[in-house]
């Protein structure tokens, strides 16, 4: 597979804002936490930091630099912890991949009751081998889309309870993909779904997913 023309990084879609699917600006998370100015910005950094330090061979020079400002910001950011209520990160519904690092950055481009259509762009940090995404990546794409339309389709809290997950093709790193997800159907609780990773009309994989709403005192 060839990496000669990768896409291009992709430009962040808010970067000084939160923008919610309508549109519309805000600056608290969903249950009403104030985000510091600039938060998104500083997670798309944080994104790039990581593909640019799998993708690169540093000096030691670097090496040394770098690990005394990560060990400086570690301390500072110690400073700041919060209980998990209060934390801002995978708490960011408006910010693609939730601001949480773990989980691929899909921008929604459309969503309705009961699908929605985006795209993601896996960067180096993703990489399984030989230009592919990392097939781990892909359950967490699925997971963290699929689980939270269960719960804008209608769903309250809920948890994955299958997520079976179709490799149809290997996805390449560096590409603009499209991802779709749909309810398939509502049984009380149960919430199938089903999502696509596609590039371009090629389908890279597929998942279907059951996720359960809660039980009051369920964690
Ligand atoms: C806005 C925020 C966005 C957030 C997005 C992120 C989403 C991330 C979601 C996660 O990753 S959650 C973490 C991973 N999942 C777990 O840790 C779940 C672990 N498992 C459980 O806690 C329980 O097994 C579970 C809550 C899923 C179900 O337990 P319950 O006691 O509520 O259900 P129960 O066993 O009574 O089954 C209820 C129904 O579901 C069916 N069912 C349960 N598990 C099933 C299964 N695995 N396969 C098929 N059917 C299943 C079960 O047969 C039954 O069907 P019927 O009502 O028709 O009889």
């Amino acid at each position: 597979m060839s990496h000669e023309s990768p896409d291009p990084r992709p430009e962040p879609v808010a970067p000084a804002a939160l923008v919610r699917t309508d549109g519309s600006v805000t600056d608290r998370t969903w249950d009403g936490h104030l985000v510091p100015e600039g938060y998104s910005d500083m997670i798309d950094g944080v994104r790039e930091l990581l593909d640019r330090i799998a993708a690169a061979v540093p000096g030691a020079d670097l090496v040394a630099s770098t690990t005394k400002a990560v060990a400086e910001l570690n301390d500072r950011f110690a400073e700041h912890a919060v209980a998990e209520p209060d934390q801002l990160s995978g708490r960011l519904i408006t910010v693609p991949g939730r601001a949480q690092l773990a989980v691929p950055a899909v921008h929604i481009d459309e969503i309705g009751e009961d699908g929605m259509s985006g795209h993601v762009w896996f960067g180096r940090h993703f990489l399984g081998s030989n230009g592919v995404v990392h097939g781990g990546a892909i359950p967490m794409l699925f997971d963290d889309l699929l689980g939270r339309f269960a719960i804008v389709g209608g769903g309250a809290r809920s948890r994955t309870a299958f997520l079976h997950v179709d490799y149809r093709s290997v996805a390449p790193i560096e590409t603009t993909l499209r991802v779709t997800a749909h309810v398939e159907r509502v049984e009380g609780r149960k919430h199938f779904l089903r999502g696509e990773l596609l590039d371009g009309d090629r389908l890279c994989a597929e998942a279907s997913a059951l996720f359960l709403t809660l039980k009051d005192g369920q964690q």
